[in-house]
Parts: C-alpha cells; sequence; structure tokens
C-alpha cells in the first residue's frame, strides 16, 4: 500500500459519533435545506478537528489517518509543530506519514534515511514545494525553483560563498557588529543595563549588516528598529501574525490562502522596488566604466540580469524578476534564520551563567593572545581560536534549530528496505526530532550541553543527526556566511556583556510556524562588563 493510493480509503470518517450527528442532521436538512447543510458541514469540521483517528500503514511507514476534511493535522493551528515531531519520534521512530489538507507528508529524522533522501538519491527529491502565493519576487526565489532553473541559478550563486568573498565581506560584518555593540554600550546609561526585544532588534542589525555587506548600501535610518525596510520583512514575514482555524482550513481548500496567507503580499512592493533601483545604479557606474566591487553580489545579480535577453534564459523563463528574488532570497534566507538562532543563543546563555562564563575567558584570551592586533575579526572567529565559543553555536544550533523542517518533493517514486515513497509526496525533515535522536546524541539529548562538540568528543557524532543547515546539493547556500555572523556577533556579545533574564522572558512558540520557528517577543537584560 502507498501513501497516495490509500487516500479514498482513508476517506471514511470511521466515527459513531461523527456518523450520529451527521445523520441527524440530514434530518434537518429536510426542513430547512440551506441552514441544515451549513450547519452539517460546521459540525462535521468541528468534530473532525476532535478526533484522533488512529494509524495506519502505507509504503512500510507508520501514517496518522487523516480526518474527513482536514487531513492527518485537523489542529495545525493549535500545535507547535516541532514539538509535534519530537512526540511522534518517540512513539513512530525515525520515519512517519501523515496528511495536510490532502497532500501526503512523510517526515523522516533517522540519520540513515535523511543521507539516502537528501544526499544519495538527491534525483529522486531534487526539488521543493512550488510556491504558489501569486507574487513573482517570492515565487521565483531560489528556495521554490524547481529543476533546471534553479541548477542554473545555484550555479551562478555559489561562487559568492567561497573563503575568499567571504574574507571580503568579513571586514564589513564585523565591523558593523561592533558597531551594534557600541549603539547597545551606549543605550546601557548609568544602569549599566539594557533591555532588548531578542528577535527584532537582531534583525534590525542583521537586515542593516546584509544591506551594507551584500549590497553596499547604507540603509536610511538602518538602526532603527521601526525602519520602514526592515519592518517591510518582518511584515512580509508575518512575524507578528497568529495561524487560526482558517488557516488549518487553507490547507485543505487552497482557494482559502488568501484569507490566511503565510506571507504578507504588499510589504514585497518596497523590497522589489529598493532592490530594483540598487541594481540598475549599479548597472549605470558599471557602464560609466566605474569602479565595480571584485565580484561582489551585486556584481553577480547585474552580470544575471544582463542575461535575461540570452535563449538559455529566456527558455527556463528567467526574468529581471527572478534576478531581483535571488536578492529578496539571501536577505530572507539569511536575517531572519540568523535572528532566531541568536535568540535562542540569548536564551541559552541566560539559562547557563557559568556557560558564558567561560566564553568571555576563551575570547579575551585570544584578542590577548593577539597582542591589541586586530579585533574581532575572520582570523579570531576560527574554531581553533575559539573552540568552546563554536561548540556553544553548534549546541544552539542543534538543540533549536531555525527551519523547522527542511523540505523536498519527491519527483520519482523511490523505494528502500520495504518504505516506499511515491512521486509527489512532502518529504520533509523534522529537524527538532533528528537533532535529539539518542542514537546520534545518547548523552542526555534533550540537555544544552556544548562540549559534545568539542573536538575530543565530536567525531564519532554521526554528520546527518546535525540538521541546522540541511545537507547534499540543495543545502544552505549561505551557511558559511550564517556562521560568519553567528561567531562575530556571539563573540563580540561575550567580550561586553553578560545577558541575563527578566521577569517577562518567556519563550512562548507559536503554533503552526513549519517554515521559521515563530515565538511571541522574548525579553532580555545585556549587563555590561566592566
Ligand atoms: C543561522 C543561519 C542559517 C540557517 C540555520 C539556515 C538554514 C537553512 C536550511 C535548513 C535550508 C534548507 C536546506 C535543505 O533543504 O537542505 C536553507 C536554505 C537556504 N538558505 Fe539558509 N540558513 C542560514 C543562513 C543563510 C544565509 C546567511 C543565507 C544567504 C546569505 C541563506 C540562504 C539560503 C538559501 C538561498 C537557501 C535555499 C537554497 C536552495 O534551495 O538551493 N541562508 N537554509
Amino acid at each position: 500500500m502507498d501513501l497516495l493510493g490509500t487516500l479514498p480509503q482513508l476517506l471514511s470518517p470511521n466515527n459513531p459519533k461523527g456518523l450520529f450527528l451527521f445523520g441527524s442532521l440530514i434530518i434537518l436538512t429536510v426542513f430547512n435545506p440551506i441552514l441544515g447543510i451549513l450547519s452539517m458541514a460546521l459540525t462535521i469540521l468541528i468534530s473532525q478537528a476532535r478526533e484522533n483517528y488512529g494509524v495506519l500503514e502505507a509504503g512500510g511507514i507508520p501514517v496518522i489517518k487523516p480526518t474527513l476534511f482536514l487531513g492527518s493535522e485537523p489542529n495545525y493551528h493549535k500545535t507547535i509543530l516541532q514539538f509535534a515531531d519530537i512526540e511522534r519520534f518517540k512513539k513512530f521512530g525515525g520515519i512517519w506519514g501523515s496528511y495536510v489538507g490532502r497532500i501526503p507528508q512523510v517526515y523522516v529524522a533517522d540519520p540513515e534515511l535523511i543521507r539516502l533522501i537528501f544526499v544519495k538519491d538527491f534525483i529522486h527529491f531534487a526539488d521543493r514545494k512550488k510556491s504558489d502565493f501569486g507574487v513573482p519576487v517570492i515565487d521565483e526565489v531560489l528556495d521554490y525553483i524547481p529543476g533546471e532553473k534553479w541548477k542554473l541559478l545555484r550555479t551562478h550563486l555559489s561562487p559568492l560563498f567561497t573563503t575568499s568573498k567571504l574574507k571580503q565581506m568579513s571586514g564589513l560584518m564585523s565591523e558593523s557588529a561592533s558597531e551594534f555593540m557600541d549603539d547597545l554600550i551606549s543605550e546601557c546609561g548609568d544602569k549599566g543595563r539594557v533591555k532588548i526585544n531578542a528577535r527584532r532588534r537582531l534583525s534590525t542589525w542583521l537586515i542593516d549588516m546584509f544591506a551594507r555587506t551584500t549590497l553596499g548600501i547604507q540603509l536610511e535610518d538602518g538602526k532603527n528598529p521601526d525602519n520602514k525596510f526592515a519592518e517591510a520583512f518582518r511584515e512580509m514575514m508575518g512575524e507578528n501574525d497568529e495561524f487560526n482555524f482558517l488557516y488549518t482550513l487553507s490547507q485543505s481548500f487552497p482557494f482559502l490562502n488568501r484569507f490566511a496567507p503565510a506571507f504578507n503580499i504588499e510589504p514585497t512592493k518596497l523590497i522589489e522596488s529598493t532592490f530594483r533601483q540598487v541594481i540598475e545604479s549599479r548597472k549605470r557606474q558599471i557602464a560609466a566604466g566605474g569602479p565595480t566591487n571584485n565580484k561582489d553580489f551585486l556584481d553577480v545579480l547585474v552580470d544575471l540580469w544582463g542575461r535575461v535577453s540570452t535563449e538559455e534564459f529566456k527558455n527556463l523563463g528567467i526574468t529581471e524578476t527572478t534576478i531581483i528574488a535571488q536578492a529578496v532570497n539571501f536577505f530572507l534566507g539569511g536575517y531572519d534564520t540568523s535572528a532566531i538562532t541568536l535568540s535562542h543563543l540569548l536564551l541559552h546563555l541566560a539559562d547557563n551563567p557559568e556557560i558564558q562564563e567561560k566564553m568571555h575567558e576563551e575570547v579575551m584570551s585570544s584578542l590577548e593572545k593577539k597582542g591589541g592586533k586586530g579585533g574581532i575579526d575572520h582570523e579570531l572567529i576560527q574554531e581553533s581560536e575559539i573552540p568552546y565559543t563554536t561548540a556553544v553555536i553548534l549546541e544552539t544550533l542543534r538543540i533549536t534549530p531555525p527551519l523547522v523542517r527542511p523540505e523536498r518533493i519527491c519527483t520519482q517514486d523511490w523505494t528502500y528496505k520495504g518504505f516506499s515513497i511515491k512521486k509527489g509526496t512532502h518529504v520533509l525533515l523534522a529537524s527538532w526530532a533528528a537533532n535529539r535522536n539518542p542514537k546520534v546524541y545518547p548523552d542526555d539529548p534533550e540537555v544544552f550541553k556544548p562540549e559534545r562538540f568539542l573536538a575530543e568528543n565530536k567525531s564519532g557524532l554521526d554528520p546527518y543527526g546535525f540538521t541546522a543547515f540541511g545537507f547534499g546539493p540543495r543545502n544552505c547556500i549561505g551557511m558559511r556566511f550564517g556562521y560568519e555572523n553567528l561567531k562575530l556577533f556571539t563573540c563580540n556579545l561575550v567580550k561586553n556583556f553578560r545577558v541575563e533574564r527578566r521577569p517577562d522572558t518567556e519563550m512562548k512558540y507559536k503554533y503552526g510556524t513549519y517554515i521559521l520557528l515563530g515565538f511571541s517577543p522574548l525579553y532580555f537584560d545585556l549587563v555590561k562588563r566592566e
């Protein structure tokens, strides 16, 4: 039995209470058909949302039985998905299935299956779900485009992350991180401490830093958390939105998407026009023979822009908007993942003062070794210089990875040792569960222990049990850039501050966030070190 083939059979209510209500409402319709049909539909939906239909098996995979209309996740809008994955992993092991709406999904958290799906058998799982927000600048980002078009763009964009390019950008990143610290220090005033709303403050800094390093521009009012460019990004990502029942319904009835969108469309206009202006201005500069930045990100975009009239690009449907979408993607892919990771890092540090002290000592002694030459820069943040601080960042990414469920689509039927996955199935990496797999981390997988990533301990770790950046040809293109800014920020932070919880510090995860982790404002005190 395969996951798709079982669908008709799965659509039986199998629920005596539901059938009773169903029958009684049919009688009602005899008296008032319209009201009867409406209340019948409502009753079914509500009873569906309360039922648990148990488990069946499909393609050798345990699958959570779907309800009549709402798939296996009728409470999607009331579920913290990363926690659900951890529970399901404990119940089913390294692979299980469910239906979101009518779409069959398979979740993996076993390192061997992850290796096969994401790397060895990549050809069966090369694409992600097609984005269909109706806004080209979002639908055309590298994350969502399939096949040959993705391959070509990825080939053009990958050279931006070589060691030499990274070094080139690292100087600007480090300047920006230390300026951010100076601002926080001056905000401490006489009290010697400053309260921050972590994700908001960090994302403001990261968006400003991305603009400087990748586009070479200074945003207007870039350091102010209310600046309109940063606000547009946050609004687009729905950072303050809450999902409701409409969202769960829209999974089964996509025409409802417009009432419960995962992206807000309006702010994309400002973002798209800003990027267009920046690319056009660099294009004019190059045409006038002006100096360029040695093939930086913007030069690569201008180069791609110049090729949209070629047969190759035309045949693949690569337009000017596709090129702008890649700039949007680098911001989207980079700033929020980093802001979420660093917000969690602050939480782990606030809960572990002894870890903070060790990091502070390590960074100060590395700086001392340099004898005052250079500050916190590309050389200082190498793992050989700051092994413990690096381990803290890795442990943060292990235990609280910002992407909940990196995904692929099965594009060709796949079988392995009795498991079969049919073409069309969505395959998701249950990141929080995989990173707590006791097979990979036998030593207290639920506990924050940076020591597991020190050289003497980490050699035995299965690399497929650390999922934060995904795997294979379609892994995170910006991984090295991401590590660079996580490390630069963290070293600057522990050099200058201690992180403390406040009475209002509470991590409240949002329901139904399946791409990036969602959580309510998370406050900390940063206490200035003497
Ligand atoms: C803490 C930092 C970051 C984390 C944890 C992270 C995580 C991820 C993950 C899990 C994926 C999916 C991989 C897969 O499906 O195998 C991904 C994809 C991607 N990331 Fe990142 N990311 C980070 C930073 C960045 C940065 C800084 C950039 C850009 C400069 C970036 C750009 C992208 C892009 C464009 C993709 C799609 C790649 C493709 O489909 O070919 N990310 N990221």
